[in-house]
């Protein structure tokens, strides 16, 4: 049986003051029925460890390499030295502002799981390859390069994220959504077995509110979610949390 998992990313969002945040939200789920992950930026991770109390705290990106000339960049064992217990991997953001190919994903994911953090690894489709009907091709084409061979259930969570419906209000239907996790589950039976496969917690991504949240995860195969903008504040992630737990 999968435990539910509840990610908040908080992207380029919160100064010191938004700890707050991640206190109140501690207090409110001190003993929660599903895990709880906060991603703020790198420049919080220490102090979001201190505050967190229970709630585990990732990073948002590492570097493939260990250490070296990489101006800017943090190295998997820097984000758990911060007091990370995983990060997010190839966002559709970073593809996007960055480049980043199914390939770096993967060898940044290797090297999260070398250090012994938990890859949340993110694929998803445009709008314009949902519109042409490529959804189920990209999914599988974005899973099967970013996601490296010693995958498990321990090191690997794998989000969904649909890149038309991040931050714009937009949701799959509850169809839609089921189509693609229940292709994802499939798609890691058939390359890593049943008992690996049925251990990998698949999130859905983009747009989850309060107000959808219980719908979404009565979904098929999805066991969580990753939230952005309404994981900014304990008073929105809170409910969703909740809807989780009672799903
Ligand atoms: O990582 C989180 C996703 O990009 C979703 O963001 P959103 O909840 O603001 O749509």
């Amino acid at each position: 049986m999968r435990r539910k998992l509840a990610a908040g990313n908080w992207k380029m969002n919160g100064t010191g003051a938004a700890l707050a945040e991640l206190a109140a939200l501690a207090e409110s789920h001190s003993a929660p029925a599903a895990d709880i992950l906060v991603c703020p930026p790198a420049t919080l991770l220490s102090r979001a460890a201190e505050a967190a109390r229970g709630i585990a705290i990732g990073g948002q990106d590492c570097h493939a390499k260990a250490s070296g000339a990489h101006t800017g960049d943090l190295s998997a064992a820097m984000l758990k030295d911060a007091g990370a217990s995983a990060v997010i991997l190839g966002h559709s953001e970073r593809r996007a502002d960055h480049g980043e190919t199914d390939a770096q994903v993967c060898a940044k994911a290797e090297a999260a799981m070398a250090e012994g953090l938990t890859a949340v690894i993110c694929i998803g489709e445009t709008l314009a390859e949902r519109e042409t009907g490529n959804t189920l091709k990209v999914a599988g084409t974005q899973l099967a390069g970013s996601v490296p061979a010693n995958a498990t259930g321990a090191n690997t969570v794998i989000a969904y994220e649909p890149v038309w419906a991040i931050g714009t209000g937009k949701v799959p239907t509850l169809e839609q959504i089921a189509e693609v996790h229940d292709f994802l589950r499939a798609e890691l039976t058939a390359r890593f077995g049943a008992g690996t496969a049925d251990s990998i917690r698949l999130l859905y991504g983009g747009s989850v509110k309060p107000s959808n949240a219980a719908e979404i995860f009565a979904v098929s195969n999805v066991d969580g979610a990753l939230v952005g903008g309404a994981s900014l504040k304990a008073a929105d992630f809170s409910p969703i949390i909740t809807a989780l737990e009672a799903s």
